[in-house]
């Protein structure tokens, strides 16, 4: 038997998942645990639609893995279903925004979905919106609801002109037309702040708020999806408490979760073994940590990049805290060691807030009593997994080799 007879049968033989996709980030379950208050919030809400009315608008937000994508689209698919039991012409369009991330590209894909012929380019984000209308206008009687999620990524690059527009198209639509309603969603809480007070009141005719899982919460989510991914007594008694603990650390997050349960799955059958066990769940957390880091990393600029070596140089010498002055101080010297110019210690404070929103560092302000505020820094993501992810850059990687 050669290399490959042997990595075949073994991946024949395997027989930890019976299911894996039912642990993929696109896949919909039946079940929701724990977010029955949420399904019935928005339920009543869009349930409207129904009776021919247009539902509110509603802006939904809470942190990431929260299951607002999920519930979403549970929910007008459950809505969509009942409605043609009703004979009722009602239609949802889903358009996430990370992926269509500019106005042309959010209305081109509305249009398209409603039969309008929209190319990539060539025309102006006016004329998509005037042929969109045009055809909205044809659709008398029907109820669309359209969700823009991730509206953050729109929003923080393009504004918010698009969100005022969209929201308020049933004025310009007037009553012999279809009725269009929005959900906006999004894991950004800020971005409230950022929108301008006319968006905001009309997104947010209704508001939901996702909170974050707790432990048990996930276990409950774990235990019903590892139900139809692994086949029976694949999975040792503790795997999915350790699962969950792990994940509600980390602000209660349901992805983060069942990521860690898929890929300690797939460690275990890569390796040929035939029952997951905690090990397997830690390295799979050393794993996704270390991808998760060096997605962040690789994307940030140079100045970053040196200011998280230091806060990584700082934090290692046994001290589990720096400070704005400190870090300043150690930033200045690694720059120089570059021989490049520094930037001032207004844009570090930037920079630290940006990694503190990365979820790479954690940066608390607090009071040193008439010695006035300072923030004491930590780093939040694995040592290890910093310094590797940081070494990839041939700069950065200079300073590493010279200590
Ligand atoms: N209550 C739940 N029951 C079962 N699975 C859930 C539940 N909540 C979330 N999930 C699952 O967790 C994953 C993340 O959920 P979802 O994408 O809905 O989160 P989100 O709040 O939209 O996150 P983001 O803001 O990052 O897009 C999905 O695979 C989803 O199916």
């Amino acid at each position: 038997m050669d290399v490959l007879d042997e990595v075949f049968e073994r991946v024949v033989k395997a027989r930890i998942f019976r299911n894996r996709s039912v642990l993929s980030p696109d896949y919909i379950p039946d079940k929701l645990p724990h977010r029955e208050r949420e399904i019935r919030a928005l339920g009543s809400i869009v349930a409207q639609a129904l009776k021919g009315e247009r539902p509110s608008n509603v802006f939904i937000y809470g942190l990431t893995g929260t299951g607002k994508t999920a519930v979403t689209l549970y929910v007008l698919r459950r809505l969509e279903a009942k409605a043609k039991e009703l004979g009722a012409p009602v239609s949802y369009i889903y358009v996430n925004c990370r992926q269509r991330d500019t106005p042309y590209k959010v209305l081109a894909e509305i249009a398209s979905t409603l039969d309008v012929r929209v190319p990539f380019t060539g025309l102006s984000t006016a004329e998509v919106y005037t042929r969109l209308v045009r055809r909205l206008k044809k659709l008398r009687g029907h109820v669309i609801v359209v969700v823009l999620d991730e509206i953050d990524w729109l929003v923080k690059r393009k504004g918010d002109d698009l969100l005022y527009k969209l929201t308020r198209i049933g004025y310009e639509l007037g009553l012999d037309a279809a009725k269009v309603s929005i959900i906006g969603v999004t894991n950004d809480v800020k971005l409230v702040e950022m929108l301008d007070a006319r968006v905001r009141s009309s997104l947010g005719e209704e508001e939901i708020v996702f909170p974050p899982y707790n432990a048990k919460q996930l276990e409950d989510i774990l235990r019903e999806r590892a139900e139809l991914a692994f086949n029976p007594g694949v999975l040792e008694p503790d795997v999915i408490p350790f699962c969950a603990a792990l994940a509600a650390r980390e602000h209660g997050d349901a992805r983060r979760a069942l990521d860690l349960l898929r890929v300690a799955g797939e460690l275990a059958e890569r390796e040929g073994a035939d029952k997951v066990t905690v090990e397997h769940v830690k390295r799979a957390w050393v794993e996704i940590e270390r991808d998760r880091v060096r997605e962040v990393v690789s994307t940030l600029p140079l100045h970053a990049k040196l200011v998280l070596l230091a806060v990584l140089e700082l934090t290692a010498e046994g001290k589990r805290y720096t400070t704005t002055g400190e870090l300043y101080d150690t930033y200045s010297n690694l720059a120089s060691k570059l021989g490049i110019e520094r930037v001032t210690q207004r844009r570090v404070s930037d920079i630290i807030a940006e990694l503190d929103m990365l979820g790479v560092i954690s940066a608390r302000v607090v009071s040193r009593g008439r010695y006035g505020k300072t923030r004491m820094i930590t780093l939040s993501a694995d040592p290890k997994a910093v310094r590797d992810a940081l070494s990839e850059d041939p700069l950065v990687r200079i300073l590493l080799g010279a200590e």
